[in-house]
């Protein structure tokens, strides 16, 4: 389903609000909520939104577990870490047990072999299905949702649910959740805005097949449900805008 507001307040009031009642429902069905956060600049002011009344109060951060889409293999306290800005934005400002925040970076290690440590990680707490509650995406302007980029082979991924690789156009390692265990997750939110996204998002949503060029294609839920929240500008070339 596509959700366009008529500016990123409302856009970002909406995200609030789902991640709210998705921790209710799975803390009311399980005891605990699995979310996934999204890296980039879109998410920042959502998160802080998140981290002030009246959504602070309603969610019981002692039952969320927060896991990342992905990661930039950068130390956690540096200024592109993914962890840093969720840091910095919501994490720091909310009652949550540090035991359950699940960085995807560890100093020292090889990001191959974290990729492999993350997913154990994850079949552990998430069970063998692997489902998220809900997990957030961004997209940048060239189609990629978390570091799932135009032409890399982590797109033919079918096995591994976590694989890293290097970037060469960004000189850097970057580490993500694969498009078959996002696409397990019972809720995916896009969250993204503005008019640089716009001709990105038309091919996405109404373009022919072509994951290769336009990533987000490939995030398709098998049992779960889609939302793209976005805003005006970035839905401006959409033909079906209903
Ligand atoms: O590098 C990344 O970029 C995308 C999109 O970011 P944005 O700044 O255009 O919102 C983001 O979704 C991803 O998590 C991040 O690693």
């Amino acid at each position: 389903m596509i959700e366009i507001f008529k500016n990123t307040e409302e856009q970002n009031i909406a995200a609030a609000e789902q991640f709210v009642q998705s921790a209710k429902e799975a803390i009311a069905a399980k005891g605990i909520f699995n979310v996934a956060l999204t890296g980039g600049s879109s998410p920042e002011k959502f998160y802080k939104l998140l981290a002030e009344s009246p959504y602070r109060e309603q969610v019981e951060w002692e039952k969320v577990a927060i896991y990342w889409g992905d990661e930039r293999w950068v130390p956690l306290d540096d200024d592109k870490s993914n962890a840093k800005m969720a840091e910095r934005t919501l994490l720091s400002h909310v009652p949550i047990p540090k035991e359950q925040i699940y960085f995807m970076y560890k100093d020292g290690v090889e990001p191959e072999t974290y990729a492999l440590d993350y997913e154990h990680l994850l079949k552990k707490n998430l069970g063998p299905e692997g489902s998220f509650d809900l997990i957030f995406l961004g997209m940048g302007d060239d189609g990629h949702t978390a570091s799932l980029f135009p032409g890399e082979a982590v797109l033919g991924e079918e096995i591994q649910w976590v694989d890293a690789y290097f970037l060469i156009p960004q000189d850097m390692y970057r580490i993500t959740l694969t498009a078959p265990l996002i696409n397990k997750a019972k809720k995916i939110v896009f969250v993204l805005y503005g008019e640089k996204k716009a001709h990105a998002l038309q091919q996405v949503l109404e373009g022919p097949d072509q994951h290769t060029k336009y990533p987000s294609q490939l995030i398709k839920p098998t049992n779960g449900e889609v939302l793209w929240f976005i805003d005006e500008a970035a839905a401006a070339n959409l033909t079906n805008k209903a």
